[in-house]
């Protein structure tokens, strides 16, 4: 049978990074292909070459057995390549529909072209069980149905061969559930998938086949059928993994963080904190689950000093003193670190760094006027010497300060931004999404240092989508549902079922009746 792509001997350098190198892949037509790979491994690059956004500095790209050169991402359309980007492009105040036809139809949004395209959206919609209102607003779409949207213009425009880039590192469990769904049904009807992902458990539950990139090769391939998460991990990394987090019971400490009746109403008027009260120790991890856009991100951000509260308090107790931030009390970011106060924000890539400024820059970023960086001159040399630190102990590669952060890969530009954040060994740590887009390996790093740290006797309130980890990490586990906290459980005696519930459901009362496990947060008193 014949490739529905065919790659030979891709090579692609970066000045002195090989991105790509020697790069032989075949993927079937009809088949669900996935590619593994430490960050920083050539995945991203490589799709971009396919996907037309990159030129391969050599090698061979045949699609369906025909050898093409593919000039931008127009082309790659026209050869039947679509892709889903990781950041979705769509216009947030059109309709489905508008956006399914921008730029197709001479860009032309017309009676007549619409009601054209209307009716090969919903030929398309039908052919794959994609059912999506296409008069809908997409800014008031949840981010599953966004995504869905990113497909259907993908089919739209005639792709066979669809690339999904991480596709499910902003879904929830349900909404990857419903995507794997429509994956299958692609199949079915003849479509190739690519998928990129570094969670090995999806790559069990959904790919045919597997290919595993290191260090800008392909190290190997393999049937999904007859390969094991582990063995895809010490392909990926080289060595033995530990897949599972090991950790003693905490011995908490004083109240570190004590959060009082907070609430908060964004510029919509939307109100997307309800008088949230919980607390966090030394010395334990505080897991906060729920659905991404309940409240977790607001809270966080009124924590890290960037939002402020409409009701409600919260109390710091660190060794920089005991301070309580009322409703009109003065607060800002520095302010918290000054505090003690560690933040790594859930999207770092947006609010952690500058990706215009040298790797070196944005590792002191919010830092720079401690005098260990040589405040207020700033020594160039000690900020090197403590960018390559926080580059070796996170294992952010390249190695090179000077490197511009825009052209590390995603999961490396994420792990400075957490070595940043954590090597400071902050008293109170808020941290958000801390494995997102990182690779297996880094994540058992992470997971080991965010123990330690507890350890040391930080407190850490931890925002994950990831159940896994909330339940692997963390001591005491709270659940925040439309902004409000639902339930707080046990960590050693919850189970995802138990979570999912109490991540659903709306009503205090309906819990306290549904999980007679959970206990309602009491506040205590700084001690
Ligand atoms: N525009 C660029 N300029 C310089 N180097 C680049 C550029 N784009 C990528 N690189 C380098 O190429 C290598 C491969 O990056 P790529 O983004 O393909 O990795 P990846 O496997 O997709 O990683 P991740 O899982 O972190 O997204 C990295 O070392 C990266 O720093």
């Amino acid at each position: 049978m014949t490739p529905a792509i065919e790659l030979s001997s891709i090579n692609k350098q970066f000045g002195p990074v090989w991105a790509n190198r020697d790069i032989d892949l075949k993927i079937m037509p009809g088949t669900i292909h996935g590619i593994v790979g430490e960050n920083g491994a050539g995945k991203s690059t490589l799709m971009s070459i396919l996907y037309g956004f990159y030129t391969a500095d050599s090698g061979d790209i045949h699609v369906n057995g025909r050898k093409v050169t593919i000039r931008n991402s127009h082309h790659a359309i026209d050869l039947g390549i679509g892709m889903v980007h990781q950041h979705f492009m769509l216009v947030e105040t059109f309709t489905v529909l508008e956006n399914i036809m921008l730029g197709m139809e001479g860009g032309s949004l017309l009676f007549k072209a619409r009601s054209r395209a209307r009716k090969a959206l919903e030929e398309i919609t039908e052919k794959y069980g994609l059912n999506v209102d296409p008069d809908a607003l997409v800014g008031e779409l949840p981010v599953g149905l966004q995504q869905r949207v990113e497909i259907l213009k993908a089919l739209y425009r005639g792709a066979k061969v669809l690339i999904l880039d991480e596709p499910t590192s902003v879904l929830t469990p349900q909404e990857t559930g419903q995507l794997f769904e429509i994956l299958r049904t692609l199949r079915s009807q003849g479509v190739t998938v690519l998928i990129i992902t570094h969670k090995l458990k999806e790559i069990m539950a959904i790919t045919d086949n597997v290919s595993v990139m290191r260090g800008g090769c392909m190290v190997a391939h393999r049937q999904t059928s007859e390969t094991s998460t582990t063995e895809l991990a010490e392909l990926m990394v080289g060595r033995t993994v530990l897949l599972q987090v090991d950790k003693e019971v905490a011995v908490p400490g004083r109240t570190r963080l004590k959060v009082e009746g907070l609430s908060y109403t964004d510029e919509r008027g939307v109100k997307r904190l309800k008088d949230v009260s919980f607390h966090v120790r030394a010395g334990e991890i505080l897991g906060l689950a729920g659905v991404t856009g309940n409240g977790q991100s607001e809270l966080m951000k009124v924590l890290a000093g960037s939002l402020p509260q409409d009701s409600g308090s919260f109390t710091l107790d660190t060794s920089n003193g005991v301070y309580t931030f009322n409703v009109n009390d003065y607060r800002d970011a520095a302010m918290m670190r000054d505090c003690s106060v560690g933040h790594v924000p859930e999207n770092r890539l947006v609010q952690g760094v500058v990706k215009s400024f040298p790797a070196s820059e944005n590792a002191i970023l919010g830092y720079q006027n401690k005098e260990e960086y040589g405040s207020p001159l700033l020594d160039p040399a000690k900020i090197v010497a403590a960018t390559e630190e926080m580059m070796e102990a996170y294992d952010v590669r390249p190695r090179l300060p000077g490197l511009k952060t825009a052209n590390f890969s995603g999961g490396n530009q994420q792990k400075l931004v957490l070595a940043r954040e954590m090597m400071k060994e902050p008293e109170l740590l808020l941290i958000g999404q801390p494995t997102r887009g990182v690779d297996i390996g880094a994540i058992e790093a992470i997971h080991r240092n965010l123990i330690d740290a507890r350890d040391k006797g930080a407190a850490v309130l931890l925002v994950s989508v990831e159940l896994d980890e909330i339940m692997s990490l963390s001591d005491r586990i709270i659940v925040m549902n439309d902004g409000m906290i639902t339930g707080e459980v046990n960590a050693a005696d919850t189970n995802e079922m138990e979570l999912g519930l109490l991540m659903t459901s709306t009503n205090r009362k309906d819990d306290e009746a549904m999980a007679t496990a959970v206990e309602t947060p009491k506040a205590e008193a700084v001690a």
